[in-house]
């Protein structure tokens, strides 16, 4: 069979007869059109075209073949006859790669935080919308690491720490540091390789990746890249086709994924207005026009319709039915939950209001987690379950605070995306490796010699519970600010 040409494929370029290639392959998607859970019109914007760039960050590699009949797929296209519009280079973009050029060297980060405000400054938009965005007002974002500022500690003195050991146990896997990189979708976004450079510095680390069902890699990807006696898990968003998802997770334990973690806090992706905004801009005016198109609620949005809103306490017999995977509910919000995750015989909880990138106004985890562990002790339930937190851990001192209150581990999100973007590889082995000196540290300081010592008494988290004011609002005067130019807005 002889290949496409770039003309050949452009002649297919209107809404009832839509070709797009991807990959250096060619695609009739007009039937898929209306089905495509981010709208039409982005992928209108590429009819007759190479969508490749835009298909990339957003889609694992292996999404056209299982979805997409194969009675769709066209055939190799003779890429040397495809035109693609270098997209003319716009002076944000100009201004951006001077910021690159001028970006501070690995070597000047000194903390996780460093990490964020490179990003910010180096990052595409779209990229710093999705992973810095949170729901509303941010304030639950905020508050996810203002929170840890308000519990302090009681170090004890003259004890020998010579040597200290802050290895641990993760449903029953060993890993060097109580730490684990937890799932965060889309990771193309940030840099051309995704969840594969995560992968790497985990294992580099010793550190345990959950890897994201929204990844941008495919699954076996990123197991593929796994080092031997890599630990990793799963974190599932649960498909309204139950089918999909018994596949995925059984899947997953056969490639030797060694948790599941469902994602509870979600049965619907929250109102991230950064990432929104940016899906506007890239529309152009006519979305702004008010013929709002799907992709105008944001990345998240566009690839979340599958979710089962439906998803209850009656399904983890089911879950428990399907795998031997050891099943952590991930993004709990209260103790009576944890009794309940108890009771339902589950192995763990992530208390987590998901980065702050859902319902606003929901506690940070270490509070949850401060009223939680009492009330297991008090029951006996301590030992029946693992507790994970995760949101707003930037330090060691973090770490240290969840696991005196009596975490087993936290998770830790966006400074790893933010090392990524901005440093690749390089970034997320420096910004593990800062955080295993400085827990080194702190344990040497708190006066512990391994995890097993830390405990409440260690500190004073009478303040934790009671928020004198939210964190302050920033965001909104930025934002609302009829001064601000809108352009400055998503600065
Ligand atoms: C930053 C970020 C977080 C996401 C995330 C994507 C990004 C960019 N995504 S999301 O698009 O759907 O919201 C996921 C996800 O795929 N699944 C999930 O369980 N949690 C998701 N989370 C939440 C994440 O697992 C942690 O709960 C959160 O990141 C912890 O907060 P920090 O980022 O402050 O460490």
């Amino acid at each position: 069979m002889s290949l496409l040409t770039g003309v050949d494929v452009a002649k297919h370029n209107k809404a009832d007869d839509c070709w797009v290639i991807v990959h250096g392959r060619a695609y009739n998607v007009t039937e898929f059109l209306p089905e495509h859970p981010g709208g039409s019109k982005i992928i209108l914007k590429y009819a007759g075209k190479d969508a490749t760039e835009e298909f990339e960050p957003i889609h694992p590699p292996d999404t056209l073949e299982k979805y997409l009949d194969k009675s769709k797929h066209l055939g190799p296209v003779d890429m040397t006859t495809v035109v693609t519009e270098k997209a003319e280079e716009s002076p944000e973009e100009r201004e951006r790669m001077k910021r690159i050029q001028e970006m501070p060297l690995l070597e000047q980060c000194y903390n996780l935080l460093d990490f964020e405000a490179v990003a910010r400054r180096v990052m595409k938009k779209t990229a710093w919308g999705y992973y810095s965005s949170a729901a509303d007002d941010e304030i639950t974002l905020r508050e996810n690491h203002s929170a840890f500022h308000r519990i302090w500690f009681r170090p004890r003195i003259l004890i020998d720490v010579e040597k200290v050991d802050f290895s641990t146990t993760m449903l029953g896997t060993p890993c060097s540091i109580p730490f684990y990189v937890t799932a965060t979708a889309l990771g193309k976004l940030g840099h051309a390789e995704g969840e594969v450079v995560l992968t790497r510095s985990a294992h580099q680390h010793n550190v345990i990746q959950m890897i994201p069902t929204l990844a941008s890699c495919a699954f076996d990807e990123i197991v593929d890249a796994a080092g031997p006696g890599q630990v990793q898990w799963l974190q599932l968003y649960v498909n309204k086709d139950r089918a999909i998802t018994q596949r995925i997770v059984q899947h997953a334990e056969k490639r030797g994924c060694k948790g599941l973690f469902i994602t509870v806090d979600a049965p619907q992706l929250g109102r991230r207005e950064k990432d929104m905004r940016m899906k506007f801009t890239d529309e152009g005016s006519n979305v702004q026009g008010g013929q709002a198109t799907d992709t105008s609620q944001g990345a998240a949005r566009a690839i979340s319709t599958f979710i089962d809103p439906s998803l209850s306490w009656a399904d983890i017999p089911w879950f428990q039915s399907i795998t031997k995977m050891p099943i952590v509910l991930k993004g709990v919000q209260r103790v009576e939950d944890v009794v309940k995750a108890v009771e339902a015989g589950v192995q763990g909880v992530v208390l987590s209001n998901h980065g702050g990138r859902q319902l606003e106004f929901a506690r940070s985890a270490v509070e949850v987690l401060a009223e939680t562990m009492p009330v297991l002790r008090e029951r006996g339930l301590e030992n029946k379950i693992e507790i994970y937190v995760d949101g707003g851990i930037r330090r060691a001192t973090d770490i240290l605070k969840a696991l005196c209150l009596g975490a087993k581990g936290v998770g830790i999100g966006r400074p790893f995306l933010y090392a990524m973007s901005a440093y690749g590889q390089d970034g997320v082995d420096r910004a593990m490796q800062l955080l295993k000196d400085e827990m080194e540290m702190g344990m040497r300081l708190i006066g512990a010699r391994n995890v097993g010592e830390l405990n409440p008494g260690m500190l004073d988290a009478r303040g934790l519970f009671n928020h004198a004011s939210p964190p302050s609002d920033s965001l909104a005067y930025a934002v609302y600010d009829p001064l601000v130019n809108p352009s400055q807005r998503l600065a």
